[in-house]
């Protein structure tokens, strides 16, 4: 069995949206209760603190909010995220600094890596939360450079209990990371299984109808003018009752890598069912699409298939080719193309036919 060759356009973007909301929830939370409490301290300690440090206050207030503001405008949220808690960090290693109100500074840390996580994610979150517990360290047991004395036993109480903290945020959001990853990946393999077929590893009829066509609808000038390719290999049945069944799936799987092969990679190639192939081959016309069949058509009826050391069989298939010009014409199209393919095999099998083909044949015959 092959990979899932052909579905690279399949995503799992509501899994990845819906993690992505969590975060945004979670900033906007974090934003509003940092500008909150950040208003609330200046208006408070106006007279007591420090000037400087109301206007560092007043400052990072003004900055949450512009940050915020180009959030909705840019929808940058790891780099504006980093910029709010940066800031954040920034206000709680000032506040340690000064003591903050009557000496309650440490107790406002404890939020720090629990939101940090949440919002940043386990490598940059790590980052920041890495920094300001080592900035911590400095200023409570490093060069008496802060503007308060905390008690020892206050100090070892805080690190003790911050310590395990950042522990705890930082194995949650290590195994929620990791069952988040595990949960895509599955999504991803089941939603590629739906959509591919298992013994050729090509996509399947729902992939066009469920994922190609959509795309088509909203990205024509990416699709259209778009040719159908309906493609039957020719006495199979007489194939699978000489060589096997087997051999059948071999040639089947060996025919999928003709196309490969054949065409572009951005031709979708489907396995419609049993021996049954259908090609879209983007911004092509008839002509250009009964040009690319013809060459198809002769690769497959030229290669050789080994059977054992010394034995090959040769194949052949038969091409009805339609076109589309809109998204909505696709069942006509695989009509269409049906009674070319019809026409092919009553021809005579190892044909192509298409109104191309038609045109041609009957401009010659006048
Ligand atoms: N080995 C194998 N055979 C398959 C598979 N799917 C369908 N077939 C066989 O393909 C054969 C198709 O036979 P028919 O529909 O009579 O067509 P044909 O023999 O190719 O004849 P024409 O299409 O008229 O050239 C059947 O015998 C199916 O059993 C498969 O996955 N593997």
């Amino acid at each position: 069995m092959k990979g899932p060759k052909a579905l690279n356009a399949i995503n799992i973007n509501h899994v990845y949206l819906a993690d992505k909301q969590r975060r945004v929830f979670s900033l906007f939370t974090m934003s509003f209760i940092a500008v909150l409490l950040i208003s609330a301290l200046v208006v408070a300690n106006f007279y007591i603190y420090a000037p400087i440090l109301t206007v560092m206050l007043i400052v990072s207030d003004i900055t949450i909010v512009t940050c915020l503001y180009y959030y909705f405008r840019t929808g940058m949220l790891v780099i504006i995220t980093s910029i709010i808690l940066v800031i954040i960090a920034l206000l709680c290693i000032a506040l340690v600094y000064t003591g903050g109100k009557d000496n309650t500074a440490l107790y406002w840390l404890m939020f720090y890596p629990v939101v940090t996580f949440v919002c940043l994610g386990l490598r940059n979150g790590s980052l920041l939360v890495g920094l300001i517990y080592v900035s911590v360290l400095v200023l409570l047991y490093g060069p008496d450079i802060s503007q308060v004395h905390y008690r020892e036993v206050e100090k070892s109480r805080f690190f003790a209990a911050f310590t395990v903290l950042v522990l705890l945020s930082f194995i949650s959001e290590f195994f929620r990371n990791k069952s988040h990853q595990q949960i895509a990946d599955i999504t991803l393999l089941e939603k590629q299984d739906a959509l591919t077929d298992p013994l050729t590893g090509l996509a399947n009829r729902r992939y066009i109808i469920d994922y190609v066509l959509p795309q088509c609808d909203k990205n024509p000038q990416v699709y259209l003018p778009m040719a159908l390719l309906l493609i039957d290999l020719d006495n199979f049945k007489a194939l699978n009752d000489s060589y096997g069944h087997d051999f059948g799936d071999q040639a089947l799987l060996a025919f999928s890598d003709m196309l490969d092969e054949q065409l572009r990679i951005s031709d979708i190639k489907a396995r419609f069912g049993g021996e049954e192939f259908i090609v879209l081959l983007l911004k092509t016309d008839i002509e250009q699409a009964s040009r690319v069949a013809d060459k198809v058509r002769a690769y497959v009826a030229n290669k050789a298939i080994p059977y054992n050391i010394s034995q090959s069989v040769h194949i052949s298939c038969s091409i009805g080719i339609s076109d589309i010009l809109h998204s909505s014409q696709f069942h006509k199209a695989v009509k269409q193309a049906d009674r070319y393919l019809y026409k092919a095999k009553a021809a005579g099998r190892n044909q192509v036919m298409s109104s191309y083909h038609a045109a041609k044949k009957s401009a010659r015959q006048t």
